[in-house]
């Protein structure tokens, strides 16, 4: 029986004090790939927000990765992050130092402190997106699909329950996306739960999934295909 992983009910969803989304019911649940779409200013973003604990849920009931998102106090936030993997759009690397650090100082932060164990989850991401062999580069040395494959191995170190992508292939062009999407694929089909905000029509036609999306306010299913 899949575990339920995320769930939101007559969620409203506000930036300040705008309402951006209201009637939020939405349920993902273990092993699923959901895109969230819709057009710019639509709410994805701000849902994603609300999701990863950077916008407060004060309208209806959340629920994420066994965290109540009504109750998330801000001292909880960094222990929700750990069982989230998230990916922007602009893959927010640390650009003054290597992939391998970019990597490390995510560990340390997070509680990690054996050198050895370190490198071998290190290697592991990598090898999960193929960039085992740049860990010593600098991010500026690396494409953007590169860069957006290091956003995704450092979203994997904590082995999330879910991954949050906003855009992750909002930088990319065409052929680097499909790219990025297989690295993802792979991920999913490993087991991991996605939810992946994107307005990329042709990403969606070549790889299907359920697809939510944010209209005049609202969240609707708009397909659902088997992955
Ligand atoms: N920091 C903020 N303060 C106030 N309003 C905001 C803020 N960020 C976004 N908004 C507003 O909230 C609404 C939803 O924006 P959001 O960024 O969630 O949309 P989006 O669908 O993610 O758009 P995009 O595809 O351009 O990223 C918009 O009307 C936007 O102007």
């Amino acid at each position: 029986m899949p575990e339920n992983i995320l769930m939101l009910q007559n969620a409203q969803i506000f930036q300040r004090d705008n309402l951006v989304l209201s009637n939020v019911n939405l349920k993902i649940d273990e092993g699923e790939f959901v895109y969230l779409i819709g057009k710019t200013g639509s709410g994805k973003s701000s849902l994603m927000k609300t999701l990863y604990g950077d916008l407060p849920l004060e309208k209806g009931t959340g629920s994420i990765v066994g965290f109540n998102l009504n109750t998330l106090k801000e001292k909880e936030i960094p222990f929700l992050r750990r069982k989230l993997g998230i990916v922007f759009q602009d893959f927010k690397l640390l650009n003054d130092r290597s992939v391998f650090e970019n990597l490390r100082f995510v560990l340390k932060a997070t509680g990690w402190k054996d050198d050895a164990k370190m490198k071998t989850k290190i290697m592991e991401v990598l090898g999960k997106v193929g960039m085992e062999t740049k860990d010593f580069k600098m991010p500026f040395q690396l494409s953007g699909g590169e860069q957006q494959r290091i956003a995704i191995a450092r979203a994997l170190l904590n082995d999330p329950d879910l991954i949050l992508a906003d855009e992750p292939t909002g930088n990319l062009d065409p052929a680097t996306s499909v790219g990025v999407m297989n690295v993802l694929k792979e991920i999913h089909d490993s087991g991991k739960t996605i939810l992946m905000a994107t307005h990329d029509y042709a990403i969606i036609l070549k790889f299907p999934h359920k697809t939510i999306k944010c209209e005049g306010g609202e969240l609707f299913e708009v397909m659902q295909q088997r992955s």
